[in-house]
């Protein structure tokens, strides 16, 4: 029975989790204040009442009479509360509850453990019943002493258990709780009684040897420990044995187990693990945890709300309904088209997704998958209908597939995907929710295992969506504090709409004025400063030895990093670049370069890359970003070429549009049907987190002075390049401004090239920096050039 009510007490302990509160420390304060005191009040008016209460019951009923006092120490409300305890209630047991509640306020000031606390308030109710219960069976000698609560229990176990039964009961509820609570055995019960007698025997018979044991152990296992001591022949130090036996917890004294094993072989042994030596920094984290708890990235937007669902729109015609008619006159013709080319079918079996259904076919015996796979063409005229591929054969199936899209294509919601349990329940770094696959099931991915994503589709095929669903599923599950964005948008107006979220989720250089980038020049700067960004972090990484920043955070959080090294929580970096080709064709390699360094080496520290393009034709997507970005989606495209840019294999341009997609992570394509967000959804979600409290500026990202940047338009005179009056007289006689004609007639480093244009950018004759074209010359011949530096000089 004792077993069966272990067993139950260890079943109510994960329902007894209190729900997590996270306060500021001054809410801390004020709270845990207030329990201590409301914890005093207490103690204070339960003490008075056993003086004044009786007295005081005849004011009770005249609670709101201004013009009657209580005798109790806290007046009226002293008296009325403890009558509500003490008579009311538990008796004398109610003074457990001031404890509990001071205890509470301590806990919450010092930010103590909560499973602990959890456990004084269970123990702690469960000793008050049973002492009001005691206390009530002897409710003729000591009336108040178990209060209403303890005197009613009382009665009705006296009515179905009599007085013997009920006594029992409670001796029952004794041991109980110092079994479980102590852990105590029948052994330890029976060595503390034996041990007592032992004790006795011994101060009469020789006081001196017992004098180094007579200090007092600490709790009610004093006793048993005592025992263990006399066991022992007294050869161990005072508080050891307690902690071998008693407490299976903690550190076990190898010795002292030897010797009961010898010497006690009845008693079983309890084998524990032994705690790992723990090293000074972590002694110092574990310290530090204890007293501050984990270290929180949101606690500076502690009462941030993410957005909720109700902010996307609901479609009704969301749910997938089968049209059997069109379902049999596909299969119809597929088997008519491919029995007109000879070929048998020994089956079919139909997926119905949101846009496409998908005919599996198992041809017979001895036809060739490539025969069908050149049919796509007549079986697509036969179907009348576009955008059917066929998947021949399926992979780890050893079916062909035929999708063929279906007459109304049901909208994929946001809303829905975003509520589905694989998203909502899904424990990825940066989860995003794509859309529906075939099979209707939301297809959830994350970004940090992609680590970058290449994204691409002809105009007006569902890209922006795109983009948007991906930065939607984000918000919705990501804090602020753990991931920020880079956005690049030269089109200006696809992105706009994330510049209300600009403190909460947007990264920017220091010296920039918007967030959100639409200046292709700018983003030259902005790519090579998240490369600093990346060094930088690398170089975190490295002092506190470890290798991605998912390690370093959870490092971070436990307190074993110092930020006085430098170290700080390291959020997510997600750069998003909406026209990549417009970029490729303004700044070419300048942006080529540090956005195939990102990609290659920025998935350990946590920044991600999203591209996406319009155009994707060999020079926009070159070899080197196509190597370094494995994950890809694919809108519709026009031609088999694109497809094959994008995906290196056809398929996007047999795609529907409209959000229809295929996805691939290096092997297998999967066709997914994108959820729709639109833009008043967007709208209404960067509203809702731009209304709350933000970070005071956006994530501030390394600065980066260009080479060619023109931001050092400061240069001293007399620090100009010795070449610098050469360089000036063969960029004015040529008219052209470029680094690259200095370095060919001077002979020049491309740096020093580089610097030398700036000076002449700062001395006004050359132009600013015009992404891949010359700079402009802004002196027309060499007479001009002299007069301009005679009067610099005069
Ligand atoms: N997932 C989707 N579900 C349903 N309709 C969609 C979906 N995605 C896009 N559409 C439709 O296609 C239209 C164009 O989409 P979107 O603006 O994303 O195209 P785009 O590829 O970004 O075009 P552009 O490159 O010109 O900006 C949308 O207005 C919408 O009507």
């Amino acid at each position: 029975m004792a077993k069966k009510k272990t067993k139950a007490t260890k079943g109510t302990k994960p329902k007894l989790k209190a729900p997590s509160l996270k306060l500021s420390n001054q809410q801390k304060l004020v709270f845990g204040s207030f329990l201590i005191i409301t914890g005093l009040l207490l103690f204070i008016a339960f003490v008075s009442y056993f003086f004044t209460g009786y007295n005081d019951q005849s004011t009770l009923s005249e609670f709101g009479n201004k013009s009657v006092e209580s005798e109790n120490w806290l007046n009226k409300t002293g008296a009325l509360v403890s009558e509500f305890f003490i008579y009311k209630g538990f008796g004398i047991a109610s003074f457990i509850f001031a404890g509990l509640i001071f205890l509470s306020g301590i806990f919450v000031l010092t930010n103590g453990n909560k499973s602990k606390l959890r456990k004084h308030w269970f123990w702690g109710t469960l000793v008050v019943i049973w002492i009001s219960v005691f206390f009530g069976f002897f409710t003729e000698t000591w009336s108040s002493l178990g209060g209403t609560i303890g005197f009613e229990i009382n009665t009705y176990l006296q009515i179905y258990l009599g007085k013997i039964g009920t006594i029992l009961l409670l001796v029952f509820g004794l041991i109980f709780y110092l079994a479980i609570r102590f852990r105590m055995t029948f052994d330890s019960f029976k060595r503390a009684f034996t041990s007592v007698k032992k004790d006795i025997n011994q101060n009469f018979n020789d006081t001196a040897t017992n004098d180094d044991i007579t200090v007092p152990l600490d709790n009610d296992l004093s006793a048993e420990a005592e025992d263990i001591k006399s066991a022992f022949d007294l050869t161990v130090e005072e508080n050891e044995p307690e902690e071998t036996i008693a407490s299976p917890e903690k550190q076990p004294e190898p010795k002292v187990t030897a010797k009961k094993e010898t010497e006690e072989p009845e008693m079983q042994i309890e084998v524990e693990t032994v705690e790992e030596e723990l090293s000074e920094t972590d002694n110092l984290a574990n310290k530090l945890v204890e007293d501050f708890g984990q270290f929180d990235p949101t606690l500076e937007l502690s009462n941030y709300q993410f957005p909720s669902l109700e902010l996307l729109k609901k479609y009704d015609s969301e749910g997938i309904t089968i049209n059997q008619e069109e379902l049999e006159e596909n299969k119809n013709r597929i088997v008519d088209t491919l029995n007109n080319y000879k070929i048998g079918i020994s089956n079919i079996k139909a997926t119905i997704g949101p846009t496409v259904t998908l005919y599996e076919i198992i041809p017979e015996a001895g036809v060739r998958i490539s025969k069908i796979k050149n049919l796509e063409d007549d079986i697509a005229l036969s179907l009348s209908a576009l955008g059917i591929r066929i998947i021949a054969p399926i992979p780890g199936k050893g079916t062909i597939g035929i999708e063929v899209p279906n007459k109304n294509s049901t909208i994929v919601s946001m809303r829905s995907v975003i509520a589905s349990q694989k998203f909502q329940k899904s424990e990825m770094q940066l989860p995003i929710a794509l859309g529906k696959t075939i099979s209707n099931e939301t297809f959830v991915v994350d970004l940090a295992k992609m680590p970058h994503l290449l994204m691409a589709g002809a105009t007006g095929q569902g890209k922006s969506v795109g983009l948007n669903a991906v930065l939607t599923s984000l918000l919705y599950k990501k804090h602020p504090a753990e991931v920020k964005f880079v956005l690049v948008d030269p089109k200006k107006v696809e992105l706009t709409l994330f510049n209300k979220i600009e403190r909460h989720y947007l990264a920017k250089l220091p010296d920039s004025e918007d967030a959100i980038i639409t200046d292709n020049t700018k983003v030259i700067n902005t790519l090579n400063s998240l490369c600093i960004e990346m060094d930088n972090r690398y170089e975190l990484l490295k002092n506190a030895l470890c290798r991605n920043i998912a390690e370093y955070n959870v490092k971070f959080k436990a307190r074993k990093l110092n930020p006085n090294d430098g170290h700080q929580f390291l959020p997510y970096i997600v750069l998003v670049v909406d026209e990549f080709a417009d970029l490729i064709m303004t700044a070419g390699k300048e942006v080529e370069t540090p956005i195939a360094r990102l990609a290659q080496l920025a998935r350990a520290i946590g920044i991600h890359l999203i591209v996406a393009t319009q155009r994707p034709s060999v020079n926009v997507i070159t070899g080197i970003i196509k190597a370094n970005f494995p994950a890809r989606i694919a809108f519709r495209v026009t031609s088999k070429i694109d497809s094959r840019t994008i995906l290196d294999g056809s398929g996007a341009d047999q795609l529907i549009g409209r959000g229809d997609m295929l996805y691939t992570q290096g092997n297998e394509m999967i066709r997914i049907q994108c959820a729709f967000v639109d833009t008043p959804e967007v709208e209404k979600i960067t509203d809702f987190i731009g209304s709350q409290k933000a970070y005071p500026d956006a994530y501030l990202l390394p600065e980066y002075v260009g080479e060619e940047s023109g931001t050092s338009l400061d240069v001293d005179i007399s620090e100009r390049d010795v070449l610098f009056r050469d360089a000036a007289e063969i960029i004015v006689t040529a008219q052209q401004g470029s680094a690259s004609l200095l370095q060919r007639k001077l002979k020049l480093g491309y740096n020093r090239a580089g610097r030398l244009i700036d000076q002449l950018e700062a001395a006004g004759i050359v132009g600013g920096f015009e992404g891949s074209k010359a700079r402009q010359v802004l002196v027309s011949d060499l007479a001009a050039l002299n007069l301009l530096l005679e009067n610099e000089t005069s």
